[in-house]
């Protein structure tokens, strides 16, 4: 079935940009195909953008900042909560075309709706709280007050894997600071971030505060980076692109906030509530096909634990359903693009090849995008998938002994993004929680996103955090202002 005979508004699949507040192509007609990863099917074409269309996103950005930066916080507020309220109307239809586009079980993509959303609620009620301070003067004479104003044009490079969320997580913080902001959304998911293009059209933005440009990245990335109107970039994406797009930036001095690449340690130690563990890495390491930034990529299981900790899990692992995320019951759907499929399949034979086991799983379905669910056991730190991170549904089990090994082994990695452990030691809680080098740590949990907390890395895996109440912060600056020649009058 066509994704158009899919939807219940068939509007909301756009096969144009949304540029400045109008729909339109690219200038010299080029396009690019949108593949179903399920099925290898074009579902859509959208246009194949430039420099050029990029610079005229920019200009019509700048000239919308002005009016919107002026607005009353509460009203930005309030086109936010429009916003939001239509994400939810338009729910099932959002979903529809994820699944369409990215290939996540329709439940997952239903979920991630909500998700993303709840961003959008979040910091429309966040825009009303942007405070400045009152800083006691060490003389009579004078006041000091912080004034917070928005930074100005942004640009938001978002990824494939969660194609609303990774977009309302960037929009909805900039737009509540009064900030207009440009999305380049992956070339293999466009059509999520053009959904939402529609609904902000429905929504009232004002023409040019939000504008969603399609194509290959390098032309459309080149001049997000380059232009000097352009002075916030917010990326999400692998630490390979992030480093690139940093040295782009180092000439315009832009503000940056980066969530890239992670490698997640997931520790059980053999005091664990074992049936919260099992729950947790089903969670973390299984969400997406295992192709989400704070997936668990390394398992690390204390000996005493250890057999029974894999068996429970193999048999998790069996019940999952590989396929067509329109398909019922389906719970692991294909991965993004052969690429994906060949990583999982070289880090499974790597693993192998130096002494893993295979539990269950180990291949992927010939001449499809899908990867069975596997789980290794004797993983090793010498094999690439204590180093890479898999970004598919691949579970290798490492044995630890003590607790020391389990930090040491964690935290040998140059990234830094999520982490988890299960224990019901309190005092060991604190003591690994302190030692693990993350910007998160799930204790107990294999979940660590929720729009109320800040979402983030240290190390190789980012700069800045999203979310929470320190998500606005990466779209606001601090002027000082100070009131002179107040003494009062002798
Ligand atoms: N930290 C997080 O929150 C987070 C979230 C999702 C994905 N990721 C990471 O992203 C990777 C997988 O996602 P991906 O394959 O989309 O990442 P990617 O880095 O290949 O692409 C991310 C975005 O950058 C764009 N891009 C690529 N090259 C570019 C260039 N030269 N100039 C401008 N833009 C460019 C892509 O088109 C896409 O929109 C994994 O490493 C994953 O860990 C991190
Ligand atoms: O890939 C990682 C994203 O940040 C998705 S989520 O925030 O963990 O859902």
């Amino acid at each position: 079935m066509s994704l158009r005979l899919r939807l219940r508004d068939p509007s909301l699949l756009a096969e144009k940009a949304f540029i400045g507040g109008e729909w339109a192509g690219a200038r010299n007609g080029d396009t690019l195909a949108v593949v179903d990863p399920a099925t290898g099917a074009t579902i859509a074409t959208v246009p194949a953008l430039g420099a050029d269309e990029t610079r005229a996103a920019i200009d019509a950005a700048n000239a919308a900042w002005p009016r919107w930066r002026a607005l009353p916080s509460a009203e930005r507020g309030r086109l936010l909560e429009i916003w939001h309220r239509l994400m939810l109307e338009n729910a099932e239809d959002l979903a529809v075309i994820m699944t369409a586009e990215q290939g996540k079980p329709l439940a997952e993509a239903r979920g991630e709706v909500t998700y993303g959303a709840s961003f959008v609620k979040w910091f429309a009620e966040e825009a009303r709280r942007i405070y400045g301070d009152t800083i006691p003067a060490p003389s009579t004479d004078r006041r000091i007050i912080t004034l917070r104003e928005p930074v100005g044009v942004s640009a938001a490079i978002t990824p494939w894997n969660f194609p609303n969320a990774m977009i309302t997580r960037k929009c909805a913080p900039a737009l509540a600071a009064g900030c207009p902001v440009i999305v380049k959304p992956s070339d293999f998911t466009p059509l999520s971030a053009l959904a939402l293009a529609v609904l902000s059209e429905r929504a009232g933005f004002p023409k040019g505060i939000f504008s969603v440009l399609t194509g290959l990245p390098d032309g459309i990335g080149g001049e997000l980076t380059s232009n000097e109107t352009v002075r916030k970039l917010s990326f999400t994406g692998s630490t390979r692109v992030g480093r690139l797009l940093m040295r782009q930036s180092a000439d315009s001095v832009k503000r940056l906030s980066f969530e890239l690449g992670g490698n997640a340690p997931f520790i059980v130690f053999d005091d664990a509530d074992l049936d919260l563990a099992i729950a947790g890495v089903m969670a973390s390491k299984f969400r997406n096909a295992g192709q989400t930034c704070v997936c668990a990529n390394r398992i690390l299981v204390q000996d005493g634990i250890y057999d029974r900790f894999a068996e429970r899990l193999a048999t998790e692992v069996a019940k999952l359903k590989v396929g067509n995320g329109f398909d019922e019951g389906v719970t692991i759907g294909p991965l993004i693009n052969q690429a994906a499929v060949d990583k999982v399949e070289r880090h499974v034979d790597d693993a192998r090849a130096k002494g893993a086991n295979l539990l269950i799983g180990g291949a992927a379905l010939p001449g499809t995008l899908f990867a069975i669910p596997t789980v290794l056991t004797g993983a090793t730190t010498e094999m690439a998938l204590a180093s890479e991170e898999t970004f598919g549904p691949l579970a290798p089990l490492f044995r630890f002994h003590d607790e020391s090994e389990a930090i040491a082994i964690a935290n040998a990695t140059p990234f830094g993004l999520a982490s988890y452990f299960f224990t019901q030691d309190i005092r060991r809680s604190w003591r690994v929680t302190e030692r693990l080098e993350f910007g998160m740590v799930g204790l107990n949990t294999g979940s660590v996103s929720l729009e109320v907390a800040p979402f983030g890395g240290i190390k190789q895996s980012g700069l800045g955090r999203e979310g929470s109440r320190y998500g606005l912060d990466e779209y606001l600056e601090t002027k000082t202002l100070h009131v002179g020649g107040l003494d009062p009058a002798a």
